[in-house]
Parts: structure tokens; C-alpha cells; sequence
């Protein structure tokens, strides 16, 4: 197909519809369903264990949930495959960094892992912007808990824009700058039509028209949870 004849893509939209999940013996919830547009910025919450990060593992497609779906632009993403993988960007709370490699080289290897390759001048401004400046030829694991946060988080700053972001307590081991810094750039990709979904334990201080905040802990068995949705 070429380019005249490719249709235009519909407007980011992430749907969650009844998701249901088990882990091990225990059903984590079910029934889940969420809806975030072009600009929302949700954030997750619920105690710890209550599924936040497997939720996420689900909306990234990693994770099969037991039954309901997932849509991205209003399809489903088993069908959409890599072309959704390319579209997000997920961060885990384990960062994914290689510990021998340098900064630079997680850097551009993380980006080509998920099929969106970047030129080394893009990764040191990245890593500019993330404070890491002077650190680029360090390898990971000379780098403290805070410094490791930052240098997964680069990848945000990388010029190519992803329209979904998924990320599992981005906030964990930054210090008030680098919070405040990463609040900034959410409520700019949330401006620039977006959508982030993260979790956080802290109160973030992020302000962006599009945020909301969804319990997942609600849709366990014998609670009644309530689709959230942003418009
Ligand atoms: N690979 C797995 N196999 C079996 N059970 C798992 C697996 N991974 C997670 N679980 C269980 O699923 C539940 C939800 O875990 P999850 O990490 O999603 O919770 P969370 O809400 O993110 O917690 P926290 O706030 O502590 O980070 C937990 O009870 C956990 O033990």
C-alpha cells in the first residue's frame, strides 16, 4: 500500500474493556474497565498486590488477561501486534537496564528493542535532559538507585513521539527536581494528545486537564467497581 492510500490513523484511545486477571490461585479482579483519550494522564492506584503492575503488564500486551480486551484506536491489540508495541512505551518499576552497559548504550539498545531505533546525538541530548550529562560512557551499575530512574526515564525524551506511555512508579528514587521535571514532561505529552498510565504511591503534584485517577483495587471479587473514562 502506499503512503496516498493509507487511511488516517484514529485518535489515541486506550479501552479497556471487562478485564478480568488471575495470578496464581487468587482472581485479582474482574469486570475492569477503563476508557482514556487523546490527553488523559490516569493514574492507578490501589494497595500493594492489588494487580497495578500486572494491569499494566496487560495493557502493554505481555500479559494475556483471562477474558475481556484491551483496544488501542478502537482495536483490538492482539490483532494490532507490533504495530501497538510500536505506538507505547512502557518503563517498569525494574527500569530494564543492562548493568554493564553504559548509559548511552542502554539507552540506544532500549529504543531499538522496541523498534524505534535512535541516533547517539538524540540519546546524549536525552540524557542531557535527564541530568545525565557527563555520565553517558558510564555503565549502569556505577550509577545510584536515582541516577538508574533517570536513565530508563531518558527514553521519554527521546524525539520520536510514542503516543502511549505505561509507567510503573516512574516517581520511585527521584529527587524533587527530577519529580517536578517528569510531571512537566506528562502534562506535555498529555497537551500534545498523549496518554500516559502510571502508578504512583506519592501525591506527584501533576496537573494536566486529562488526569484521573482509577482504583483498580475496586473490581476485586465482591467489589463493585466503576468504569472510568476520560473524554
Ligand atoms: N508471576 C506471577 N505469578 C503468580 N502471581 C503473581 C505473579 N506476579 C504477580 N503475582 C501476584 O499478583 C498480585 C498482584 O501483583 P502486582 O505486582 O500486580 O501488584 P501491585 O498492585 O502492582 O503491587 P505493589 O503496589 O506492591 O507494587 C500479587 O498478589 C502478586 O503476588
Amino acid at each position: 500500500m502506499n503512503r496516498q492510500e493509507q487511511k488516517p490513523l484514529a485518535a489515541p484511545q486506550l479501552t479497556l474493556r471487562g478485564v478480568a486477571c488471575v495470578r496464581g490461585e487468587r482472581c485479582l479482579y474482574r469486570g475492569l474497565s477503563l476508557e482514556a483519550r487523546a490527553g488523559a494522564v490516569v493514574r492507578l492506584f490501589g494497595e500493594n498486590g492489588a494487580g497495578k503492575t500486572t494491569l499494566m503488564r496487560i495493557i502493554t500486551g505481555l500479559l494475556e488477561p483471562e477474558s475481556g480486551e484491551v483496544l488501542w484506536r478502537g482495536r483490538p491489540i492482539r490483532e494490532l501486534g507490533g504495530d501497538y508495541r510500536a505506538e507505547l512505551l512502557y518503563i517498569g518499576h525494574m527500569n530494564g537496564l543492562k548493568e554493564e552497559l553504559s548509559c548511552l548504550e542502554n539507552l540506544r539498545v532500549n529504543a531499538a528493542l522496541f523498534g524505534r531505533p535512535a541516533d547517539e546525538g538524540g540519546c546524549r541530548e536525552a540524557l542531557r535532559r535527564v541530568g545525565l550529562a557527563g555520565y553517558e560512557d558510564e555503565p549502569a551499575r556505577s550509577l545510584s538507585q536515582g541516577q538508574h530512574r533517570r536513565a530508563a526515564l531518558a527514553r521519554l525524551y527521546l524525539s520520536e513521539p510514542v503516543p502511549l506511555w505505561i509507567l510503573d512508579e516512574p516517581f520511585t528514587a527521584l529527587d524533587p527536581r527530577g519529580v517536578e521535571a517528569l510531571c512537566r514532561l506528562i502534562e506535555a505529552h498529555a497537551a500534545s494528545g498523549g496518554i500516559t498510565v502510571m502508578t504512583t504511591h506519592q501525591a506527584s503534584g501533576l496537573s494536566a486537564p486529562g488526569y484521573f485517577e482509577f482504583d483498580v483495587s475496586a473490581f476485586a471479587p465482591g467489589r463493585k467497581g466503576r468504569e472510568a473514562r476520560h473524554a
